[in-house]
């Protein structure tokens, strides 16, 4: 079977957390988002090629897990299953990135140990979900995928981490309060600094970056409902 690549990072630092992982990043996604600044790459880029090529494309000289992302990664279950599977032959831990969309593709990761870390990214408050990233699930649907990925990792002990990237004017403090009140089982949640520069949407590229100060504060209404709480941003990792 073939995958379809947009992209491959030989090493990160901040993709999975506490270790240098090598990216993939699976081309296609089933949302918009207006701020996603992966998105114009992914969807101009594309190859395909075997599982064995790509991993054969990657210089594991200093990396020492791998993370699965995109684009929405989901999308090409038997590639995600795929690259897993050899990825833990290797010995990797694996991560995989996702908008929650396909619980089932998780599912079969979790149910065959080919995952170690499934970060899920959860949009905005449910309500504005299907105007604000254009998906074809409703806002009650979404949470209900998210919930059962949440629930299935912890049964399995799988770290499941739940994340917002806070764009302002957009989204404001009853976001993280419903998002966090939702999440609350999650091993982690994280509030993510928006970085205008590559945003999709060109009104977007206008909008600024929220300030560290306001993340913390976010942090801190998020932490009345989940136990551990970050803030990331272009500073680095800030526990809150
Ligand atoms: C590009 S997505 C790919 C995986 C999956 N489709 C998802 O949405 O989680 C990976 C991460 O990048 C974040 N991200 C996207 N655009 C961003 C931006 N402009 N600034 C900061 N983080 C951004 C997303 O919120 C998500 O946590
Ligand atoms: S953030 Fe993820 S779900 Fe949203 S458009 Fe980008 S790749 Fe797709």
């Amino acid at each position: 079977m073939k995958v379809i690549v947009s992209g491959i990072v030989d090493l990160s630092t901040i993709d999975y957390p506490k270790k240098c992982s090598a990216v993939i990043f699976l081309h296609g996604c089933n949302m918009r988002c207006p701020y996603c600044h992966n998105l114009n790459h992914i969807l101009g880029h594309k190859k395909e090629m075997t599982v064995e090529e790509l991993f054969n494309n990657i210089d594991f000289f200093f990396a020492d897990a791998i993370v699965i992302s995109g684009g929405e990664p989901t999308l090409q279950k038997d590639a995600v299953i795929e690259i897993a599977k050899y990825a833990k032959e290797k010995g990797f831990p694996v991560k995989i990135d996702t908008n929650g969309t396909r619980p089932e593709v998780i599912e079969e990761l979790v149910k065959n140990n080919l995952i170690d870390y499934v970060a899920i990214d959860v949009k905005c408050k449910f309500d504005k979900y299907k105007e604000f990233v254009k998906c074809k699930e409703d806002g009650e649907e979404i949470k209900k995928k998210i919930l059962k990925i949440i629930d299935l990792c912890k049964k399995n002990n799988v770290f499941v981490e739940c994340r917002t990237t806070f764009v302002p004017m957009v989204m404001d403090k009853e976001d993280i309060e419903e998002i966090a009140k939702t999440v609350k089982d999650c091993d982690l949640y994280a509030i993510q600094q928006f970085e205008p520069k590559d945003a999709y949407d060109e009104e977007f590229k206008k909008l600024p970056m929220p300030k560290e100060d306001e993340l913390k504060e976010l942090g801190k209404i998020a932490k009345k409902y989940v136990d551990r709480v970050v803030i990331r941003t272009i500073n680095g990792v800030f526990e809150i």
